[in-house]
Order: structure tokens, then sequence, then C-alpha cells
């Protein structure tokens, strides 16, 4: 079978992205390729590997997208870099005048940061980033980068970070700032200050499913369309970005292809990440012990689907509404789109990383809950199912369940534990996840007790 190409010209890149994973290819390239502007192309720099520029770069950076049986061919990755060997491309890019928007997709992990959310300044990579070696980090790339283009005198830049993290924008902003202040002082002074006035770093709420695609989504794609794509993502029907109105330099007329500009992302960003993420949670690791493969299978289970509306229920009054949202419909909404069976979007795929991801999806909300003098039952639940995914590391049937996390060292020591109170107190002192307040809160620390015991003693039903 042919593989599919790109057909005539690619756009002249304007955009930079770090983190060409599924997620970015579904979502950042489908609004910016409904933008009738040639020059609006994006560079796409893989960060670890080379797979995605080895699936692109043949294709002329040309994929399609299939939702619900049908296959969008998107053109606006014009160009494909893979950043662990093209790093000098890849600044260079950073400090290109007509480069003006650098956006980033490179998981929570990718941002290296402290319990308090500062830099890791002792994390390895970060330190000989700062040391000067060709950057490794997404920070010490941006930064590397924004060097060079003040060094270039290539005028503003914007930064835009579409990741899963709360105030994702002032957090990068943050990051960025604490590796200038750990450079040498007259070097990070002058990054420093060119920064302060030349970028922005404006928030923005991402929401569309994208799971992994499999080989069997390449086949079911290639049946319709009748041409082989190496670099095929599977997405929902549903999109939505909302994205604050700060840019520091001219930007893609995202608005005219459905991008909702607002002076305040707070709102859109707790409800999704507490009511969809929150939930979507939960269901992965209660999913993944009950022994169901993908998220619709989970919330297809009535007794998860029992949890799932019960945490929203626990979370909606912790979230303050955007104008015009009503929480209940927006959680009937997020239910339904979870429920669709073409994602087949695993539950372990979901169970990732839950060091980074449960303080924004749960562990605040259960903070807001507990301050309103309620113990949220069915956000707690979420919770304990996370310590008990670590502390069993296997389902109800025995199979084996992943615990790919970047505190997984951390994590070791509650493996294979069966005393849940011992289990629970040491996961509550990891700060990073918890903060130094909850583990204080007796009322919350036995309901979570009581809940790891039962999914401990093989108990998956509320
Ligand atoms: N997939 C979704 O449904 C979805 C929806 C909304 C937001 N997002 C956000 O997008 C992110 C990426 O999702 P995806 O589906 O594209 O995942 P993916 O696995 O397809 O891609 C992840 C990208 O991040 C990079 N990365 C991973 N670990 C890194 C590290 N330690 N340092 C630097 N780069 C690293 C990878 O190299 C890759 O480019 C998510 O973590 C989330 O924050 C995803
Ligand atoms: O992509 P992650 O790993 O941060 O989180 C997994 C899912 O919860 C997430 O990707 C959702 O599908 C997404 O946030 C929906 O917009």
């Amino acid at each position: 079978m042919r593989r599919l190409r790109r057909q005539g010209p690619a756009p002249a890149v304007g955009v930079v992205h770090l983190g060409l994973g599924a997620f970015a290819r579904a979502h950042l390239a489908v609004y910016t390729d409904e933008v009738d502007a040639t020059g609006w192309g994006i560079c796409g720099v893989t960060q670890r590997s080379a797979t995605v520029r080895d699936q692109l770069a043949p294709q002329g950076g040309v994929y399609g997208v299939l939702t619900g049986g049908h296959v969008r061919i998107v053109g606006a990755v014009a160009r494909v870099l893979d950043g662990s060997t093209q790093v000098a491309a890849v600044l260079d890019l950073l400090a290109d005048p007509r480069v003006t928007v650098a956006t980033l997709t490179v998981t929570e992990k990718g941002y290296r940061r402290t319990a308090s959310g500062g830099l890791d300044t002792a994390d390895p990579d970060v330190r000989a980033d700062l040391a000067g070696r060709p950057p490794v980090t997404v920070v010490g790339r941006l930064v590397r980068g924004l060097q060079r283009r003040a060094a270039a005198d290539a005028g503003p830049l914007t930064v835009v970070c579409c990741d899963n993290l709360p105030a994702n924008g002032a957090a990068v902003e943050r990051l960025v700032g604490d590796f200038c202040a750990a450079l040498p002082s007259a070097e990070g002074d002058a990054v420093g200050s060119w920064i302060a006035t030349h970028v922005t770093f404006p928030s923005s709420m991402v929401d569309r499913i994208v799971p992994a695609t499999t080989d069997a989504d390449r086949a079911e794609a290639a049946a319709l369309t009748g041409v082989r794509d190496e670099g095929l993502v599977v997405a929902e029907p549903f999109s939505q970005w909302v994205l604050e109105d700060r840019f520091a330099a001219p930007r893609p007329p995202w608005e005219r292809t459905g991008v909702q500009l607002t002076d305040d992302v707070t709102p859109y960003e707790v409800m999704k990440l507490r009511l969809l993420n929150g939930v979507h949670s939960t269901l992965a690791y209660l999913g993944a012990l009950r022994g169901h493969r993908t998220i619709a299978d989970a919330v297809a289970d009535p007794a998860l689907r029992t949890v799932a509306e019960g945490v929203l229920a626990d979370l909606a009054p912790t979230v303050p509404p955007p104008s015009g949202v009503d929480l209940s419909v927006y959680g009937e909404t997020v239910l339904a789109r979870f429920a669709d069976p073409g994602l087949r979007h695993t539950c372990v795929q979901v169970a990732m990383d839950g060091t980074q991801k449960l303080p924004q999806r749960l562990v605040s909300g259960v903070a807001d809950a507990l301050a309103a003098g309620r113990v949220p039952r069915y956000a707690t639940l979420g919770v304990a199912a996370w310590m008990a995914y670590v502390a069993l590391g296997r389902d109800a049937a025995g199979r084996e369940l992943p615990l790919d996390d970047p505190r997984a060292a951390d994590l070791a020591s509650v493996r294979g534990r069966t005393d849940a109170a011992a289990v629970v107190d040491a996961l509550l002192r990891l700060d990073a996840v918890f903060g130094p307040g909850l583990r204080d809160d007796v009322r919350w620390r036995d309901a979570l007790v009581e809940d790891v015991k039962s999914l401990l003693s093989g108990s998956t039903t509320p």
C-alpha cells in the first residue's frame, strides 16, 4: 500500500512545538490547520526519541486524525525535528524572527518541578543544562533558545503551555525564571530581563481525548483511506481550547477556528482538571484494579459509573463555574465522552504518572472540600484507588499493573504491602503529591485507610 505524502508545498514555519506527541497532532495542529494562512506552519520537536520524526518526515509532516470512522488529513506540521539529536536546530528556531509562538505538550513530568512548583535544580539533567551542555530539558531548551533570540534581536515571542497543569502559563514562566536565576548572575540577569520584556506566557485549558495510537487504529485508517499513515492519531469528536489573550507577538488567528480567547482561563482550567481529569484518574485506577482495559469499559461498569458520578458531585462544589457553564451538564458530557467505545483509551495509560497528576486532579479538590467541612467520599476513594494501585501492582485477576511514574523510586517502599494504614501513611508523606497540610487531617486519613483496606482486600466496589 502506498504511503501518505504531502501534496504541494508545506506552510512556512511560524510556530515551534516542543513535544510532538499524539495530543498536539490532534489538537494544536488541527486548530492551526484550519487557519487559512500559509505563514503558520508548525515545526514539531520530538523530545526524547526520534520515533515521531521518523513516522512523519517521510510523509512531509502530513498525517491523519481518525475520529468516528472518518480520517481528516492535517498538513500544518511543516517540519519535524528530533530534539534528542537536533538540539542546535531547535535553538535556532526559537531564535528565528519568523517564529513568534512556542507551544508545549511535554507531559507534567517534563517540567522537572519541585513539590512547591519551582525548578528542580537538583535534577542532574537540569544541572547539566545549567552548566552549558546542549540542553536536554524543556526549560533548558526554552531558556537557551531565548538567549539566542535575545542575542539575535529577533523580537518578542509567546510561550503557550498546553499541558494539563494548573495555571500552566504562570507555572512555565516561573520555571524559566528559576533557570535564569540559577545561571551565573551576569548571564542569568541578562536573559532574565530580556525575557521579562519580550516574552509572555498565557495559560490555556486544552481538552480532547487522544489515546495512544495502536496498529489496529493504523489498519482501520488504512482501510478507510487506502494509504498507509505511520503518523496517524485517534481522537474523539469533542475539542476545546481556551486561551488567555496575552500574546507578545503575532499568532495564528486561532479564534477563527474555534479557540476561545479569554482574560482569565482559571475557571475553565479548574473545572476541567477536577471534573474531567479527576474523574478520569479515578476511573483509571479503579478500572485497572477491576481488570477493565479501557476507560470506556470502566465507565460502562455500573459500580464505577456510580463512583464517577460521586466524584463529580463531590468536586463540583469546589469549582467556580465559568460564565455560562452548567456544571451538571458539563459532568454528564464528560461521562458520555468517556463512554465512547471508539476511543480505546487504556486505564493504564491514564493511570501513569500519578504523582504528577493527583495534586491538580483530586487532591486540591479534596482539600477544598475538607476546608468546607466535608469529607468527599468518592474523591477520597479516587485517591485511595491510586494508593491501592501502587501498593497492589496487580489487578483482580492477578495481572501485573505497570507503575510508570517519575517518582517510582519514592513509591517502591509500599509496593506489595498489605497493611492499609502503613500504605496510606507512607504515601501521605509525599509532599509533592499531598503538600504538608493534608496528612494531619485525621478524618480524611481515616477515610482513606478504610478505602485502601477494602481495596487491598480485593473489594473494588464502593
Ligand atoms: N492525550 C490527551 O488526551 C491529552 C489531552 C489534553 C492534554 N494533554 C496533555 O498533553 C500531554 C502529552 O499527551 P500526549 O497524548 O501527546 O502524549 P504522548 O506520549 O503522545 O507525547 C508526550 C510528549 O511528551 C514528551 N515527553 C514525555 N516525557 C518527557 C520528559 N520527561 N521531558 C520532556 N518531554 C517529555 C514526549 O517525548 C512526547 O513528545 C499530556 O501529558 C497532557 O498534559 C493530553
Ligand atoms: O494526558 P495525561 O497523561 O496528562 O492524562 C491522561 C488523560 O486524563 C488526559 O489526557 C485526558 O484524556 C485529557 O486531559 C482530555 O482532554
